[in-house]
């Protein structure tokens, strides 16, 4: 089948791969997307109040790539007009983007007030896109969660913040939800919770001493973290199919991430460890929402450090989604960690039994692109046939797909050549295709990202951009090659 003939040649798709977009379903949306730390600069301008990742950026520098942040990023904030042109020129039907919480609450709560410049600026951005027939698809929450909620209670560690998301996500249904009709609560909670609270790696920057920091629990704070950001979401959806979805008729859903996983080998003890992998990265949010609990693995591994939900507040996170927007880059292998007798619980990435690897035998699981995607096109396929198999077929977006270059400082010229994006998006379009054609009921892909931009920890090192921002010359952005491709594709 179309699938696994591109499959056969992950990196060296040909460009006239007949995989145009007639080939989709109609209506099939396809998108860019971005976030607004990432992108829009201007963190102390137009009102906005500090989030944790300025305080992050700014307190351990050291932790970012060339000790760089989001203070500008891509100037977003003033070029948002040039960005939906982008949009327009490649053809795409949607843009991603996130609203900065502390850019409508300074303060993060509606007691502390509501910034208008903040409200202008969506509304702006909102009516730019519409101006030019593009889609919004709004992110509430793309981790960064005001500084005030941090310092009034540990932020996502106090179940207090469900209600100022609530407060949050109330102002923005009515002050743009006339015009946006598709809303994701939060966008990664795995990653907040582990590469805020396991690892360390993003703000708050709260782990255990032995992953090198001076604050967090890395084997107990990614659990309540977790809880709190799943109550918020539900918290959310019910406000607005209560108040909200009658009226304004959008849909309401979460952006969940997850790796595909391949067993190492065929023992029984590895396909277990694939098992516990997804479960621990994908279940971990995906049972809540579908079933009401957490894996019963997790339950068993994790123990007295899981917390539980009430009856109702089982009942309110069950379902609670219109879709599910599902990120998919890489996949890994999994091989069985066994249980040795002193193991004191370290982390919830331990937790799992799980080591995670790239390569089998020397051989990587797919071609390397960027500092951590390997090409495994096969793993979008398979991650979509898990999700309709295991959760009741639910509607998928595809909110995030794509590859990075290194920044290697190269002349602008060479800088804009991706024959390797081409191939990557090609390859995984081939992929939904197949999945779409196996009963998978998915609605749209957006490409990671728009533009290059503030990669987290790699700071402005990686490159996801299907447009080239030019930091050295004004932030002018450059669509790079692989858009001629896409284009065409688009319009085919
Ligand atoms: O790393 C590239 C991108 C980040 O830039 C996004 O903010 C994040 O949602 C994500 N999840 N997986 N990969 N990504």
């Amino acid at each position: 089948a179309l699938g696994e003939k591109l499959e056969a040649i992950p990196t060296a798709v040909p460009a006239e791969v007949a995989l145009g977009r007639s080939s989709f379903p109609r209506g099939f949306v396809f998108g860019a997307a971005s976030a607004a730390y990432q992108v829009e600069g201007a963190w102390n301008e137009g009102g906005r109040g500090p989030s944790i990742w300025d305080t992050f950026t700014h307190h351990q520098p050291e932790k970012i790539h060339g000790e760089s942040n989001g203070d500008k990023a891509t100037d977003s904030y003033n070029k948002y007009k040039e960005d939906v042109k982008l949009t327009k020129e490649v053809g795409l039907d949607s843009y991603r983007f996130s609203i900065s919480w502390s850019r409508i609450l300074p303060k993060g709560t509606l007691l502390g007030g509501v910034n208008p410049e903040g409200i202008k600026y969506y509304n702006n951005l909102i009516n730019e896109l519409l101006k030019n027939g593009i889609r919004p698809f709004v992110t509430l929450f793309h981790w960064d969660v005001p500084q005030a909620l941090e310092d009034a209670y540990g932020g996502f560690r106090d179940p207090e913040i469900v209600n100022d998301f609530k407060g949050f996500a109330s102002i923005c249904f009515e002050e743009f939800g006339d015009r946006v009709k598709h809303w994701i609560t939060l966008n990664e909670p795995w990653s907040f919770s582990s590469m805020g609270y396991t690892f360390g790696l993003h703000a708050p920057g709260r782990c255990s001493s032995w992953y090198g920091c001076t604050v967090g629990d890395s084997s107990t704070e990614p659990y309540t973290v977790t809880h709190n950001l799943i109550l918020a979401h539900a918290e959310v959806v019910k406000l607005y199919k209560e108040k909200f979805q009658a009226t304004q008729k959008g849909e309401i859903g979460i952006t969940l991430n997850s790796m595909w996983y391949e067993p190492y080998s065929k023992s029984h003890h590895d396909k277990e460890a694939a098992n516990r992998a997804i479960d621990f990265m994908f279940g971990w949010y995906m049972d809540p929402l579908v079933y009401g609990d957490y894996p019963f693995i997790m339950r068993a591994l994790v123990s007295e450090r899981l917390p539980y939900f009430t009856y109702r507040q089982s009942e309110m996170i069950k379902g609670s989604y219109d879709f599910i927007g599902i990120n998919y880059y890489t996949s890994r292998y999994a091989q069985h960690d066994p249980f040795v007798q002193d193991d004191s619980p370290d982390s919830s990435y331990e937790d799992q039994y799980v080591q995670q690897l790239v390569e089998k035998n020397g051989i990587p699981i797919g071609p390397l692109q960027g500092s951590w995607v390997n090409v495994c096109p096969s793993g979008m396929k398979e991650l979509l046939l898990y999700t309709k198999k295991r959760y009741n077929n639910p509607k998928i977006y595809i909110t995030e797909n794509g590859t990075a270059e290194i920044d290697k400082d190269l002349p602008l010229e060479q800088a804009s050549e991706d024959p390797h994006r081409q191939d990557y998006l090609a390859v995984h379009f081939a992929q939904v295709l197949e999945a779409i054609r196996e009963g998978v009921r998915v609605r749209g892909h957006f490409t990671w990202s728009l533009t290059d931009n503030f990669e987290w920890q790699k700071g402005y090192s990686e490159r996801f951009g299907l447009a080239y921002i030019d930091y050295d010359n004004g932030f002018d952005r450059h669509l790079k090659t692989s858009t001629e491709w896409f284009s065409k594709f688009l319009k085919s």
